[in-house]
């Protein structure tokens, strides 16, 4: 232990921090990989009897540091992980990756790894041996040398920011932010949550915002989350329909606000950004993903649901974000739109052009008072580096968004793209590639619709009100209800 203390204040470090490495094992190795953000992986597989694993435990904990965890300077892009070979449970695990020597390091695309093997033998694996990990700087300069970049040991959180592509006109870029969009979604519910903003007259909103999510959110696991709170809801937060006091309501709140909802997943939040990272801490992060979201949503409602697509995002936003100038400004935009949307098509551009409205604003008031993030300043969106289409031409006769001749039908076109397929062409869902029947409303809405609704509570009535929006995330609570209802009575007449 002493040697150990000694090597850790070499390295620069205290020895009380936590492990910044992943623990995995046989029972949780493909999960956590599959469903990782990160580009890569690292695994070390060690023994816990072996001294010289021991004494490389800090220099890989000096590189896991940079890369995993809410503090460190790169998060998201090399998850680093490490599996105990000398626990019983793991002796396949380490077995089907070959594993010869302690420690033992092996490099990859985390979904290859989650094959459950590597054979050193088979030369087109994706999955490489790390021959120079002997110190942490030499493993550092092997991954810089693998992926071309410059990280270094003493890169601290928010520091050195150049060393990601900053280029607004990759339109891969966006391909990052779905993990924003888990992140944003958990965070938006966990304020909900702190802040007991449900409430009699916020329920309906909330419910019908739920809807939205469980039919449309790009991320299944988001999908999956939001489902399974809309169909508990009326037990979580009985409404005035149930004769509930209003103590019992106080300390079923109390319960829910301390039981971990887990809406995108136990993944989530990972409690850092990647598309929507500043280069300082307070700028950017939830509310980029927060738009984010809104515009993944709006590309994905379907014409008939578009103007109850955008009351759920009016009234979401002016409910429950808890930025009293924002919501303000964007109700008065909504409260603006006189006629009803009637295609995906208008809502997308509608909510489009309110964004840059807003960006508009903050441009001068982000120069005026030095509060912007200056590596993001605000821009009226998309440039055209990234939608060159979107341009008819670019006379500077008048200002802001103004001053662009917009092709709205290139524009839409482009969100389509963006917020639609780009956005999720790089998502990892451990279940992604599993069967379609576990998707809440793909396998309901099949199901038998004969089952007569019970009206257990104001939740069910208001998305009986609002089945014209989200027809699947209707049928699908409905049906859950009606499940659960039965269940209830058999357990009731069992008694
Ligand atoms: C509904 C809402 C209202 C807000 N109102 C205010 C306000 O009144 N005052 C205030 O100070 N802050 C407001 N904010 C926060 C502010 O808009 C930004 O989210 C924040 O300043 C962070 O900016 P950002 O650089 O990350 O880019 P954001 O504006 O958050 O945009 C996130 C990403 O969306 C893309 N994008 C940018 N413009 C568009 C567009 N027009 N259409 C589609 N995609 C686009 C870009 O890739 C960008 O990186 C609001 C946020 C939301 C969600």
């Amino acid at each position: 232990a002493g040697n150990r203390r000694s090597l850790l204040r070499s390295l620069g470090d205290g020895p009380d921090l936590p492990d910044a490495a992943v623990d995995l094992n046989s029972s949780n190795f493909i999960r956590v990989l599959k469903e990782s953000p990160a580009a890569f992986a690292v695994v070390e597989f060690f023994a816990n009897w072996c001294p010289a694993c021991r004494n490389y435990k800090p220099h890989y904990e000096k590189v896991a540091r940079l890369f995993n965890g809410p503090d460190a300077p790169h998060p998201g892009i090399v998850i680093m992980t490490r599996v105990d070979c000398a626990m019983k449970m793991n002796k396949n695990l380490c077995g089907s990756f070959s594993v010869r020597h302690y420690p033992m390091l092996l490099w990859g695309p985390p979904p290859k790894f989650a094959s459950g093997q590597w054979d050193p033998k088979k030369e087109k694996s994706e999955i490489q041996l790390i021959d120079d990990e002997r110190t942490a700087d030499h493993l550092l300069n092997w991954i810089n040398k693998r992926i071309g970049s410059t990280f270094n040991l003493d890169d601290k959180k928010y520091d050195n920011e150049n060393t990601f592509p900053r280029n607004a006109s990759d339109p891969e870029q966006i391909a990052r932010a779905i993990y924003d969009v888990e992140e944003a979604t958990a965070g938006a519910f966990d304020i909900i949550l702190e802040h007991k903003m449900i409430k009699s007259e916020t329920q309906a909103p909330l419910i019908k915002f739920f809807q939205l999510l469980v039919t449309h959110h790009p991320s299944k696991r988001c999908r999956r989350g939001s489902a399974e709170i809309l169909v508990n809801f009326d037990d979580m937060w009985p409404s005035n329909l149930f004769p509930v006091s209003s103590q019992e309501i106080t300390t079923l709140q109390e319960r829910n606000r301390l039981k971990s909802y887990l809406i995108c997943g136990k993944e989530v939040p990972r409690g850092y950004w990647i598309f929507c990272r500043g280069s300082q801490n307070d700028t950017r992060g939830f509310s980029c993903g927060l738009w984010v979201l809104l515009h993944s949503l709006s590309v994905r409602v379907v014409d008939g649901e578009s103007h109850l697509a955008f009351t759920a995002i009016c009234d979401f936003i002016h409910n429950f974000f808890i930025c009293e100038e924002c919501r303000g400004h964007f109700y008065e935009m909504c409260s603006s739109v006189s006629v009803p949307f009637k295609t995906t098509h208008d809502l997308s551009l509608w909510l489009w052009n309110t964004h840059n409205k807003v960006n508009e604003r903050l441009m001068k008031e982000e120069k005026a008072f030095g509060t912007g993030d200056p590596m993001f300043p605000k821009i009226i969106w998309p440039p055209k580096q990234l939608c060159p289409s979107c341009y008819l031409s670019s006379s500077r006769k008048r200002t802001g968004t103004s001053q662009v001749d917009w092709n709205e039908d290139e524009v839409f076109k482009f969100l389509v793209q963006y917020y639609g397929k780009t956005l999720v062409s790089s998502y990892k869902d451990a279940s992604l590639r599993s069967n379609r029947n576990d998707e809440p409303g793909a396998d309901d809405s099949t199901t038998s619709t004969n089952a007569v609704a019970v009206p257990l509570g104001a939740a069910l009535a208001i998305s009986f009100a609002s089945c014209a929006f989200g027809v699947l995330a209707c049928f699908w609570r409905t049906q859950q209800k009606n499940r659960k209802y039965l269940h209830q009575l058999n357990s009731l007449k069992n008694i």
